[in-house]
């Protein structure tokens, strides 16, 4: 099977990426993802200033007889905007595309952040996080539509060029509808990531009757086998919705199998956030082996025999 794909019109050697934050917060971890199999990767969702974040234990994979999946609430620590843009400055754009995420506090740092990328004049690609649920008093972006459409109007008017946004999980049709139509608004919206995290879950461990982390009384953000399908759901809604925009699926992949399932669905690149922190950089070989095998198996030669073609029951 040929795994080669294409974003924005660059070639990739395949579809697989790192969801941000995920091996993606200082120098060595991008380092590793450069030389890794991924096609493309991405860097933590950043601020204008340094964060520490909030107090561990803030990330926890979730067991039974497996792994299920992971609840965070790191809080948003990061190097700061400058680390990361000294990151993309120096790096190999020929090895793979790399994005740039923002998370700003404030409209003002994120537009300032965004001058700063317009004026560097680098092929990072910018993916706007307006789905963090971790910050304690900040409410995500993404839940309120206002909001949302004042950002996406400033960062439109102030990049000029083509970004993306990397979005909640929306669980409710007029919710899609509305989000949708805000987005459709913006051409310079290139490209749309689903999902993030399904924000403000609750993990109680049943012998120390405590919950699992420490920050926001237990409540995090919930990735891994529990999200796969409202990822699915919200990459196939968002698909349908906005024909011009190019969707990124994230959520629950941890096998070819799922990354087979969000390319059906109509992702174009696919993330992997929960399997990536507990495997490391060695898991992309794996699970491109295995979309390649399902891909044999199916007979399709390249993705865009199966991409997007999800059938529904007539
Ligand atoms: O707590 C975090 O840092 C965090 N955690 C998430 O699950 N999604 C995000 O976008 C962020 Cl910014």
């Amino acid at each position: 099977a040929d795994l080669t794909t294409q974003f924005l019109e660059l070639p990739l050697k395949n579809p697989l990426m790192n969801a941000s934050g995920v091996w993606c917060s200082v120098a060595s971890q991008l380092e590793a993802l450069a030389e890794s199999a991924a096609g493309a990767m991405v860097s933590k969702s950043c601020t204008l200033q340094p964060r520490d974040g909030n107090p561990e234990p803030r990330y926890r994979v979730i067991n039974g007889e497996r792994t299920f999946g992971s609840i965070n609430s790191m809080g948003l620590p990061n190097e700061g905007f400058a680390y990361y843009l000294r990151y993309a400055q120096r790096h190999d754009y020929e090895q793979k595309p790399l994005f740039m995420s923002i998370s700003g506090l404030t409209l003002d740092d994120n537009l300032t952040m965004v001058d700063s990328l317009k004026d560097a004049v680098i092929p990072a690609l910018l993916e706007v996080n307006l789905s963090c649920p971790n910050v304690p008093g900040k409410s995500q972006i993404g839940y309120d539509f206002d909001a949302m459409d004042t950002l996406l109007a400033e960062v439109s008017s102030g990049y000029q060029r083509p970004f993306g946004v990397k979005l909640p999980p929306y669980f409710d049709m007029a919710h899609f509808d509305e989000a949708a139509e805000i987005l459709n608004r913006y051409p310079l919206v290139a490209f749309v990531t689903c999902i993030n995290s399904i924000g403000n879950a609750l993990v109680i461990d049943i012998d120390s009757e405590t919950t699992l982390i420490k920050p926001k009384d237990g409540f995090g953000g919930l990735g891994g086998d529990y999200v796969l399908p409202t990822a699915l759901a919200n990459v196939n809604a968002f698909y349908r919705r906005c024909p011009e925009k190019t969707i990124i699926g994230c959520g629950g992949v941890k096998s070819g199998t799922e990354a087979f399932l969000h390319l059906l669905a109509g992702a174009t690149l696919v993330q992997i956030g929960t399997s990536l922190y507990e495997e490391g950089p060695g898991i992309f070989p794996r699970v491109l082996d295995e979309l390649a095998a399902i891909m044999d198996d199916k007979g399709y030669k390249t993705i865009a025999d199966f991409r997007g073609k999800l059938k529904t029951i007539a």
